[in-house]
């Protein structure tokens, strides 16, 4: 189990050290429209799966979602600060 904020720094870590066969480096590579395509759709099965599925499922797509997210801020250069500040 990881925090918000660890997830952030183990997902900026591999996009600097850029490791063989990680998602979040092909996932930046692929770009700001693939990930936010993804955001979109982790977004979507979130809504269906709290609408329709379990809580485990719902937390589960919810956690792809904060995912996808990390990656996207991680992709535009955004830091957690940058977002806490609107919180
Ligand atoms: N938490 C996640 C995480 N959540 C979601 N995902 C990705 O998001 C996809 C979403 O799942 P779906 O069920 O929508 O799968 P899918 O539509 O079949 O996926 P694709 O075909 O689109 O890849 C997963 O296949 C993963 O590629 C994640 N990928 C990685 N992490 C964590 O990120 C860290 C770094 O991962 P790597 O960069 O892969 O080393 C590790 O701690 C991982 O646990």
């Amino acid at each position: 189990m990881k925090t918000f904020e660890e997830l952030f720094a183990e997902l900026s870590e591999k996009a600097r050290t850029r490791p063989a066969g990680s998602g979040t480096v092909a996932a930046l590579d692929a770009g700001v429209h693939a990930i936010g395509k993804k955001v979109v759709e982790e977004a979507a099965e979130s809504w269906m799966a709290a609408e329709h599925e379990s809580t485990d499922r719902a937390a589960e797509e919810i956690s792809q979602l904060l995912y996808h997210v990390q990656v996207l801020m991680i992709a535009r250069g955004i830091g957690l600060d940058e977002v806490y500040k609107h919180l």
